[in-house]
């Protein structure tokens, strides 16, 4: 079954929603609590390595934080991806391992979708078995002193990290078309370091 929906999000309490038809965005604060968010910071100091990009288009420092892929089998993140999925309806089984991130000052994501382009050299690669991606959850683990804001460019919206702030967005458009109203860009960290959390749900079971 494709899952484009996610049924529960716009319906859950505090939450807020962007009002423009462009772009299916919704922000809820404190979704993860402080210890919460300081048990997922624990692992991706532990583990952390640079991060690599799909479609390696050759851009220079086009994404340079580091990555940790959290496992699921650890029950602490488990219970992660299951409040990520629960809270959205989203099917857990078309989720993808939880990543984190880190950046240090000046570390950035640059402009960027989070879903794989037709035609690209890997796209058979990457949604070859799961299909491309539907919805993002992100999650900020900290507030840096200064930078490190998600802009999303052909909207003119700027979010700013909150210790457990939740942002999640539907990759697609109401036809289940790519949005490229999408593109948004991890902007550097001037001051402190940015710790989150990612998950990419996708169009069918994950299975690699
Ligand atoms: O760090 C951010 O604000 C954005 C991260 C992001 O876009 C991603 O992990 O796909
Ligand atoms: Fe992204």
């Amino acid at each position: 079954m494709s899952t484009l929906e996610a049924p529960l999000l716009a319906g859950q309490p505090g939450i807020q929603r962007f009002p423009s038809p462009a772009l299916d965005l919704f922000i809820k604060k404190h979704f993860l609590t402080t210890e919460e968010c300081q048990g997922l910071i624990e692992r991706i100091d532990a583990r952390r390595r640079p991060s690599t990009l799909a479609d390696d288009l050759g851009y220079e420092a086009f994404r340079t934080s580091e990555t940790c892929d959290l496992e699921s089998g650890d029950p602490f993140i488990d219970a992660i991806n299951a409040k990520l999925s629960a809270f959205a309806g989203l099917d857990e089984a078309h989720g993808e391992p939880l990543q984190g991130q880190r950046y240090a000052v000046g570390q950035e994501f640059k402009a960027h979708t989070d879903y794989f382009e037709p035609g690209g050299l890997d796209y058979e690669t990457y949604c070859g078995r799961s299909g491309n991606r539907s919805w993002t959850m992100m999650v900020y683990l900290n507030a840096p002193q200064a930078g490190g804001a998600t802009r999303f460019t052909r909207i003119g919206k700027t979010i700013q990290p909150e210790t457990g702030k939740l942002l999640a967005w539907s990759n697609r458009l109401p036809d289940g078309a790519l949005n490229p109203a999408t593109l948004h860009h991890g902007m550097k960290v001037r001051t402190g370091t940015k710790y989150i959390i990612t998950r990419w749900y996708r169009e069918l079971v994950w299975t690699g």
